[in-house]
């Protein structure tokens, strides 16, 4: 594989569910070590690529490549067995769990033989932790530890670490950072740029423009759909972007336009629309 092919690639992608067109044309390449941000506000079509990126839903039309070589997803399992692993909005991790049993959740380590074969506890937990640990989650120190006592960024990072360790090469981070304070925040975006140093093709969907920027080398703006924009980290400004994402409305203008009704109404914002 030569260093410009990308990981993984889409190539005039159409997704219809009957006669709804949900996705339009979209192309989209990501390469080894980078981080592509999919900016998209409610309703653009980031679940929908999401999940047919990953193999849950199929193209109407179009095609998809893996390290230039065409594949075809029928489940998630194959593109899951292909290297490409989905962390959602909540980490997807189970809350009643302990952070060995979840990280290893289907893989566990065993010992013993045949039907005398158990779940090897300190094995996982020793595993889990190190490899958290080797992301820089250093606040988890104990596999026991239930994962429902983890906070937001915590459980994130965990879904993460577990993926690089079992092998994913891209990683698709669905608003990783939506649910999230600021530090918390800024530890998952570490996590990602982390990933990205490993070498890992890492897609990030997200509507905060300034996550977005932490991290990104490439952009792509969802609108209605379709990518709208697509440009590199640089060349375009935060306002820019946001503009981009609300179809081409200037923010500024917006926000101007409600400070004046508020200036004209005692301070009382403009009622929302119904
Ligand atoms: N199975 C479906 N059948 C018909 N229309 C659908 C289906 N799934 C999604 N859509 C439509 O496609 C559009 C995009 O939906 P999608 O959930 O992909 O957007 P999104 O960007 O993820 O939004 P949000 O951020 O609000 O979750 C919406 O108008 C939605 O109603």
């Amino acid at each position: 594989m030569s260093d410009n092919t990308a990981v993984l690639e889409m190539r005039k992608v159409d997704k219809s569910f009957g006669p709804i067109d949900v996705l339009h044309s979209i192309s989209l390449k990501v390469k080894e070590g980078e981080v592509l941000c999919l900016l998209g506000d409610n309703g653009a079509g980031k679940s929908t690529l999401i999940k047919t990126l990953s193999g849950v839903f199929q193209p109407t039309r179009g095609e998809m490549y893996m390290d230039g070589k065409p594949v075809n997803f029928t489940r998630p399992s194959d593109a899951q067995n292909a290297g490409i692993a989905t962390v959602h909005q909540f980490g997807g991790t189970y809350p009643l769990m302990s952070v060995g049993r979840n990280f290893f959740v289907g893989q566990e380590p065993t010992k013993g033989y045949g039907p005398f074969k158990i779940y090897d506890r300190e094995k996982a937990n020793a595993i889990a932790v190190e490899a958290v640990q080797n992301f820089g989650i250093t606040r988890i120190t104990d596999g026991d530890r239930l994962v429902g006592g983890l906070s937001g960024g915590e459980r994130q990072s965990l879904a993460i670490a577990r993926a690089v360790h079992f092998g994913a090469r891209v990683l698709i981070l669905d608003e990783p950072t939506a649910a999230l304070g600021v530090k918390q925040a800024a530890h998952v975006l570490r996590i990602v740029n982390e990933a990205k140093r490993r070498g890992l093709a890492v897609i990030f969907i997200t509507h905060q423009v300034m996550h977005a920027m932490a991290v990104g080398d490439h952009f792509a703006v969802l609108i209605r759909g379709a990518i709208a924009a697509d440009f590199r980290a640089g060349e375009k400004s935060r306002e820019e972007i946001a503009d981009l994402m609300a179809g081409g409305e200037s923010m500024a203008d917006l926000e101007a336009n409600i400070e004046g009704y508020m200036e004209a109404h005692d301070g009382q914002p403009p009622e929302p629309a119904h």
